[in-house]
């Protein structure tokens, strides 16, 4: 069963246009804040009001899923990595929780797809998992169709959940050694690309494995063919547990007028497929850094979207959008407490 996909309605131009003539009046030279005049014009209009609140509300998911192309030399470490690194999230040692409690943002991790029972773990983390691995996506479907369906289900009911939390922005991270190849197979997909331009070097492999990595993504590119045109096709054929669900909490939680905060490669690959599905999602999207990836760089300048930190980072996890939460609460409070230069 495929799920409707409805698309998606983008926010107030006209409470961006009101946000943008407060940006210009407040109490300095026009444009002189930069790239957070903008953000906070964004936010204003994703929040409906002007000016932005500075209580984001941000909270973040992390979806781990393990994935049948690791196998294939395809990264730096072994698929082993994957538990391991959901109980250092669960044990608050994961880059992306330090930065989440530096923060104060809520974090959850779930297991999707992790290849373990991952047992003796809080009930919470397993209660959305579809199935242990995905296939490999360069010689068969990663998923079968029901298998996507309930993926998506899942995603759809964790964005509630978060909704429910009170959620008023929402990141969504990534975990799962392997995953920078079906989320490089999506992009490339997506932007009509090869996959020379597309693959990046993941965890850090070396030449000789980015070379074997670029193959198996155009064996897969090759092996889908026309279906690659459909986007729910291409998470079927190319995707996994995890990647489906994080598109379906973008889709959820922009249509109920929460904004997301994009972080690296596997966020911006879920944020274009999802707007492939359903148009208008990425207006609620903004991209909290430049990942080193080519793949997302890539992504993000197709849709013109220009990221807020670029640190050289590439990690996943979310850990490039926790860090750019601090300037997106910059923008919402100077937008709402500066003085207008006509009231000096
Ligand atoms: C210890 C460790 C922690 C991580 N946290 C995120 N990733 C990131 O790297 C992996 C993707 O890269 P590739 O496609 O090259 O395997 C994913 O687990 C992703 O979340 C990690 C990777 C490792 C090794
Ligand atoms: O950009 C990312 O999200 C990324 C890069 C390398 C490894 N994992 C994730």
């Amino acid at each position: 069963m495929i799920p409707t996909i409805e698309p998606v309605t983008p926010p107030d131009p006209a409470v961006a246009s009101h946000a943008r003539e407060r940006i210009d009046a407040l109490a300095k030279p026009t444009g002189s804040l930069g790239r957070l005049e903008e953000l906070a014009v964004w936010l204003s209009s994703c929040q409906g009001s002007c000016p932005a609140d500075p209580d984001l509300r941000p909270r973040a998911v992390v979806l781990a899923g393990d994935h049948g192309v690791a196998d294939q030399g395809v990264s730096a470490y072994p698929r082993e990595v994957t538990p391991a690194m959901v109980r250092a999230f669960v044990a608050g040692t994961a880059a992306a929780t330090v930065l989440a409690e530096q923060h104060d943002i809520p974090l959850q991790i779930y297991d999707l797809a992790v290849d373990d029972e991952l047992s003796g773990l809080p009930e919470e983390v397993g209660r959305h998992k579809v199935r242990r691995s995905s296939r490999p996506l360069n010689v068969e479907d990663a998923l079968t169709s029901d298998e996507a369906a309930t993926a998506y289900a899942a995603g759809v009911a964790i964005a509630e959940e978060q909704l429910a939390a009170g959620a008023g922005l929402l990141i969504v991270g990534d975990l799962g050694i392997g995953n920078t190849t079906p989320a490089a197979a999506l992009i490339a997909a997506s932007l009509g690309v090869s996959a020379a331009e597309v693959t990046g070097r993941g965890t850090g492999i070396a030449d000789e494995a980015l070379h074997h990595k670029t193959m198996i993504i155009d064996q897969a590119l090759q092996r889908i063919g026309d279906r690659a045109a459909d986007p729910w096709q291409r998470l079927v054929a190319l995707g996994s547990a995890d990647l489906v669900a994080a598109v379906a909490i973008m889709i959820t939680a922009a249509r109920a007028g929460v904004p997301i905060l994009l972080d690296g490669l596997i966020a911006v690959a879920e944020a274009v497929t999802a707007e492939d599905l359903a148009p208008g999602l990425l207006a609620w999207c903004a991209a909290g850094h430049r990942s080193t990836e080519p793949g997302q760089r890539l992504a993000l300048e197709k849709h013109d979207m220009r990221p807020l930190v670029d640190a050289e980072m590439r990690l996943g996890e979310g850990s490039g959008a926790l860090v750019a939460v601090p300037l997106l609460r910059s923008a919402a409070l100077l937008m709402s407490r500066m003085s207008l230069l006509a009231d000096l």
